[in-house]
C-alpha cells in the first residue's frame, strides 16, 4: 500500500470540503429541490442506494456535471469477482468516493481496486491520448475514485456487538486492516473509533464519519454510534456524512450552515496538516 500524505488528501480549508450531504431522498426531482434549497452552502454529495436505485449513474454524472463532489455509497459486497465486474462500469470520473464493505475482505477490496484502475481509464479513453491512459494506468493507488472500506455500520450498538459475540474495537482494527491492505484510500467509520484507528494507522488513511447527530436534532432514530460534527473532527475525521439533520430540517441551508460553523471550529483547535 502506498500511504497517501496529508496534504494529498482531497481535502482544502474549505469546511465544506469536509461535510457530506446525505442525498437521502427517492427521486431526481427531490434531489434537485433540496440542492436548491441549500444553495452554495454544499460542495459534496452522498448518493445512497435510494437515490441511485431511483436514478441509476447518469443522475451521478449529472450531478458531476453540475459542480458536486459526489460520494458514491453503494457498498459492494459479494464474491470478488463480482464486485470488480461491477466496480469496472462505475462513472469514474464523476465519482469521488465509491464504498465497499470492509467485511468481504482484502481479496474483495483488491477486487473492486482493480475494478475502479479500469473504470478510470476507460473513463479517461475518451479525451486522453494513449500516453495519459499509460499515466492514468500507473498512477498511485490513490487518485480519485477513492475507494473507501465501510468497517462497521454506525446503526448497530453495544447490544449489537453483544448480540454477535464481537469485541467492537478489536474488530473494527481487523476490518481496517482488510480494507487498506485491499487498496482503499480510507474508511467509513463511526467518530466512536476513530481516536484509536488515527493513532493506530497515522494521518493518512481518509477517515469518514457518518451517524453525525448535532445538537440541533439528537433524537431517537435508527443510528447508535453517534457523534456530533465537532466531536468527529476533533477525533481525527476528515470528513462527515449527514443526512436527515438537514435533509429533514426546516431549513436545510441553515442546518448545513450551522453544522459548517462547528467544523470550522473543529478545524480550527487542531495542529495544522503536516
Ligand atoms: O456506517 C454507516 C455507513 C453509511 N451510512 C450512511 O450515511 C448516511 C447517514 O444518514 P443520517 O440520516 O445522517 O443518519 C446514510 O445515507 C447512511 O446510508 C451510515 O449512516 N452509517
Amino acid at each position: 500500500m502506498i500511504p497517501l500524505s496529508p496534504a494529498q488528501k482531497p481535502f482544502d480549508d474549505d469546511p465544506r470540503s469536509r461535510l457530506f450531504v446525505a442525498l437521502d431522498v427517492p427521486s431526481r426531482q427531490e434531489a434537485e429541490n433540496l440542492l436548491s434549497r441549500l444553495g452554495g452552502s454544499v460542495r459534496r454529495v452522498k448518493v445512497g442506494l435510494e437515490l441511485f436505485f431511483a436514478e441509476g449513474p447518469r443522475f451521478v454524472e449529472v450531478l458531476a456535471e453540475r459542480g458536486y463532489e459526489v460520494f458514491l455509497d453503494l457498498k459492494l459486497h459479494d464474491i470478488p469477482h463480482t464486485v470488480y465486474r461491477a466496480a469496472r462500469l462505475l462513472p469514474a470520473g464523476a465519482v469521488l468516493f465509491l464504498t465497499v464493505h470492509a467485511s468481504g475482505g482484502r481479496e474483495m477490496v483488491r477486487a473492486a481496486y482493480e475494478g475502479i484502475r479500469e473504470a478510470r481509464v476507460r473513463g479517461e479513453k475518451h479525451q486522453a491520448s494513449p500516453k495519459d491512459v499509460l499515466a492514468v494506468q500507473n498512477s498511485p493507488s490513490y487518485a480519485p475514485p477513492y475507494l473507501l472500506g465501510v468497517t462497521w455500520l454506525t446503526s448497530l450498538g453495544e447490544a449489537e456487538f453483544a448480540r454477535f459475540g464481537i469485541d467492537r474495537r478489536q474488530s473494527v482494527g481487523i476490518l481496517a486492516e482488510e480494507a487498506l491492505l485491499g487498496g482503499a484510500a480510507g474508511l467509513v467509520v463511526s467518530a466512536w473509533e476513530v481516536t484509536s484507528l488515527r493513532a493506530a494507522l497515522g494521518p493518512g488513511p481518509i477517515f469518514v464519519v457518518p451517524g453525525i447527530r448535532p445538537a440541533f436534532s439528537r433524537g431517537e432514530d435508527d443510528q447508535r454510534r453517534v457523534s456530533s460534527p465537532g466531536e468527529a473532527i476533533r477525533s481525527g475525521a476528515d470528513a462527515v456524512v449527514v443526512g436527515r439533520p438537514i435533509v429533514w430540517a426546516p431549513d436545510p441551508r441553515r442546518a448545513a450552515e450551522a453544522i459548517l460553523e462547528e467544523i470550522a471550529a473543529a478545524l480550527f483547535d487542531l495542529p495544522p496538516r503536516r
